[in-house]
């Protein structure tokens, strides 16, 4: 018998998502919890939850998994709830926060015999924040990190895994102090810097009015994640915070270097550097997801803008592609422009670029 009750507590983007995706086991009885109440109507009437609860305590009796996808200071508040709540079977926690170690803290200080926490993260996300933005394949192909605690059995792993299967992710399990330096280098502090480098434009804007206009792919395709949820972000530095410390001390000594080539005019070291991190950027898999949600983009080049979009856009369709994002980059009025388009899988981006080729764009791919 594999009916379950999952509670989902935080129907949020990640919550949302989830339980969308696990909804997608017809075994999979979804449960929802949240402070807010238009949240869980909106789950409700969209059906991505079956249930709703106001209150955590009757919810977590419910429930033979909850996921806690609350904001990291909320869902260590939660986990602390949960000590206290009397089970009549074991159930297994799991959570989704960026980061782990004051998550585990947490988890391991639990005294409840039934409660058997499983630290999670999935490692893809939006700019975007609440249920409104959830999505059920959000999840396909990215990497779904589980941190088990001391009270976890490989076999309690296995379960969980088995619920969370219809996200299509991949399970990696790490140890908590593993996964939040990894993620502080490649998730959490690329978010301060781009952060960081939409400041220096701003302030150069002050003096330099035409500024934005000049800001074409390089700007905007290094600063996109410094459009995402400030108040989680901060969230994620406060609770990775000596990490962050570490990583921002190794980067300004490295910046103090970066300077001395540049003031010394040392253009071969400056080759070096930069073709160093050329090699190792490119061998970095950009087509399975990581952190950084990998885009399947197709680049299509335009003559002329009236009417372009709608064309591809028909093109597309006539073959079922979905569109995941569609934007203008670098067009002129009448000149020729990029258009990039954005797919949800590999196979959609493969099959655009021979359709909208087979009609006459020219079209690229980058890797
Ligand atoms: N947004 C992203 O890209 C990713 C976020 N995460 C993690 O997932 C968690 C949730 O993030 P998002 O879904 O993006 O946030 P969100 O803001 O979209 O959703 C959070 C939800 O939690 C609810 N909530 C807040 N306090 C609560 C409480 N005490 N009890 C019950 N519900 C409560 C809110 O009403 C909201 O519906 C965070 O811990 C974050 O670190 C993990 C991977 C990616
Ligand atoms: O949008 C991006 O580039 C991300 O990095 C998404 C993301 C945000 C937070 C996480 O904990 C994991 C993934």
């Amino acid at each position: 018998m594999d009916n379950r009750n999952i509670l989902v507590a935080g129907i949020g983007l990640i919550g949302g998502s989830l339980a969308k995706a696990v909804k997608i086991n017809p075994e999979h009885t979804v449960l929802g919890y949240d402070l807010n109440e238009e949240s869980l109507q909106y789950g409700l009437e969209q059906g991505i939850i079956d249930k709703a609860y106001t209150d955590f305590t009757r919810a977590a009796q419910e429930a033979d998994i909850i996921i806690l996808a609350a904001p990291i200071s909320e869902t260590i508040e939660l986990i602390k709830r949960l000590d206290s709540i009397p089970f009549e079977r074991q159930v297994i926690v799991t959570d989704t926060a960026s980061v782990k170690h004051a998550i585990i803290e947490a988890a391991e200080q639990l005294t409840n015999e039934n409660i058997a926490f499983i630290g999670g993260h999935p490692m893809a996300g939006s700019h975007k924040r609440g249920i409104g933005a959830a999505k059920s394949h959000l999840f396909e192909n990215a990497i779904y990190v589980l941190a088990p605690s001391i009270r976890s059995t490989n076999e309690m792993v296995a379960t969980l895994k088995n619920v969370l299967s219809p996200t299509k992710s991949k399970f990696v399990v790490l140890k908590p102090e593993e996964h939040d330096e990894m993620t502080g280098v490649i998730s959490h502090f690329p978010h301060l810097i781009a952060s960081s480098l939409v400041h220096r434009a701003k302030k150069w804007q002050q003096t330099h009015a035409f500024l934005p206009k000049l800001a074409a792919g390089g700007f905007r395709d290094i600063t996109r994640i410094a459009s995402s949820n400030p108040v989680m972000w901060q969230d994620i530095f406060y609770h990775n915070r000596k990490k962050m410390s570490v990583l921002l001390q190794e980067w300004i000594e490295e910046m103090i270097q970066l300077k001395e080539l540049i003031d010394n005019s040392e253009k071969r070291a400056m080759i070096d550097y930069l073709e160093d991190a050329k090699k190792y950027r490119d061998g970095i898999p950009t087509k399975t997801a990581g952190a950084i949600p990998a885009f399947y983009d197709v680049y299509v080049d335009i003559r002329d803008q009236t009417g372009a979009i709608a064309s591809v856009a028909q093109i597309l369709a006539e073959h079922n592609i979905s569109i995941k994002n569609i934007e203008i980059l670098e067009i002129r009025e009448g000149i020729t422009g990029v258009l990039r388009v954005s797919f949800y899988t590999k196979d959609a981006q493969k099959l655009s670029k021979q359709q909208l080729e087979l009609n006459g764009y020219e079209t690229m791919i980058q890797n």
